[in-house]
């Protein structure tokens, strides 16, 4: 099968996305390619290290690396401070300097938390993220938001990065989970939703390929996702303002993993959950049809994700909800949907009107 190869132009954070079937036996190539140090450290959790980390390490080492590997727990509950600084114990025990690197090898968790590892070790070393999740694939891997959870909410410290290359080797999926599968999915109706129609048109279309995980079509839909994606962060790097649009479903949505104790629903469950409900408010503010707004709910219940928020006092909401990054003042930019491929981002002075619409705290 044909690699894409992509390009994100950041200046001189700019890099290439590689996605193909087989390509996984290439990581050591582009690191060469890369001009990277002698030493990788590579960042895995103990599902994927035991599935793939041979493979990555058995190419790096062809290429002339020396692979040292670091496992992590697996899990959301795990992107945190006590298990970053395990991160860095390992990379001090290994002796790494300023001319090693870090591979990220498994889903979002790895890659944000590797990531934020890379950019704050030693002020900064290179990393390549190489994302074995379908969300990682379309979304995390690309764009550099790097980071871990706080108790008090999701995302709260971490740091724009920028990896120095991904390499998506689609075949990986084949080992994916169905319910890890199908949360990545929400990320890609994500981009369809608020970025682009005919994207959108062809998900509907394509649904029932999609739930056989057809490879052709996981390849051009990941091949669209990341393109949308770059196109977004090459605009809008550090999310001064246009980036906000990759963070619609996200505002309920990382409340909902908040006070779920990132335990009741995956990250994507929780996005489509959001969407669910920025859809229905952007119903309600006439911004987009019944119609419209059907078809994003239709999309995602056809998909087998959630869509129904669970119940909790409309403080502990309104609390969790000003703890987005995009809240001050007592607001926030929420982002909706215009009609089905656009986007709109609203200042709410406070939070009464998503609270009432979403039925919360009722
Ligand atoms: N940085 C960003 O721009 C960005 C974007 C979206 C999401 N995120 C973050 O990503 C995280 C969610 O990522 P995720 O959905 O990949 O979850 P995850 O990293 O927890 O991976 C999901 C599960 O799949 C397993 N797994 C991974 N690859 C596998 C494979 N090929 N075969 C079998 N099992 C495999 C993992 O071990 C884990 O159990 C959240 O923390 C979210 O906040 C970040
Ligand atoms: O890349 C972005 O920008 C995104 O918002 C992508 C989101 O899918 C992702 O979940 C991101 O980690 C959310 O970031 P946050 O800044 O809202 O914590
Ligand atoms: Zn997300």
């Amino acid at each position: 099968m044909r690699v894409e190869t992509q390009r994100v132009n950041l200046g001189e954070r700019s890099y290439d996305i590689h996605v193909g079937s087989e390509i996984l036996d290439g990581v050591g190539a582009v690191c060469r390619d890369l001009g990277l140090g002698r030493n990788a450290a590579v960042v895995t959790n103990t599902t994927v290290g035991p599935l793939y980390y041979d493979r990555v390490a058995a190419s790096l080492t062809t290429a002339g690396f020396a692979p040292h590997r670091i496992d992590i727990p697996d899990g959301e509950g795990y992107k945190n401070s006590e298990i970053l600084n395990g991160v860095y114990d390992e990379l001090i025990r290994a002796g790494l300097t300023r001319d090693a690197f870090i591979v990220a090898l498994g889903g979002g968790v790895v890659g944000d938390l590797a990531g934020f590892a890379a950019a704050t070790y030693l002020r900064g070393v290179p990393f390549v993220q190489v994302p074995t999740t379908l969300l990682a694939q379309v979304d995390s891997s690309v764009g550099g938001k790097t980071g871990i959870n706080h108790p008090r909410g999701k995302n709260l410290i971490g740091a724009f990065y920028q990896p120095r290359g991904v390499v998506i080797d689609v075949d990986t999926l084949a080992t994916l989970p169905e319910r890890e599968y199908l949360g990545g999915m929400a990320e890609v109706v994500k981009y369809g939703a608020v970025l682009d129609q005919e994207f959108f048109a062809f998900l509907e279309e394509n649904a029932a390929r999609l739930l056989g995980r057809e490879r052709e079509v996981l390849v051009r839909v990941i091949g669209r996702s990341v393109a949308l994606k770059a196109s977004v962060v090459e605009e809008d790097e550090r999310e001064a303002g246009l980036r906000a649009v990759l963070n619609y479903g996200h505002t309920l949505g990382h409340a909902v993993e908040t006070l779920t104790g990132y335990a009741r629903f995956l990250h994507g469950e929780a996005v489509a959950i959001g969407m669910v409900q920025a859809a229905t408010v952007a119903e309600r503010r006439g911004l987009c049809s019944e119609e419209d707004a059907g078809r994003i709910v239709a999309l995602i219940r056809t998909l087998g994700l959630p869509t129904e928020l669970p119940e909790f006092p409309a403080a502990a909401y309104r609390e969790a909800l000003l703890r987005d990054k995009k809240s001050r003042d007592g607001g926030l930019d929420f982002v909706l949907n215009r009609g089905v491929g656009a986007y709109a981002i609203v200042r709410l002075p406070d939070l009464s009107e998503v609270l009432e619409i979403c039925s919360i705290g009722r």
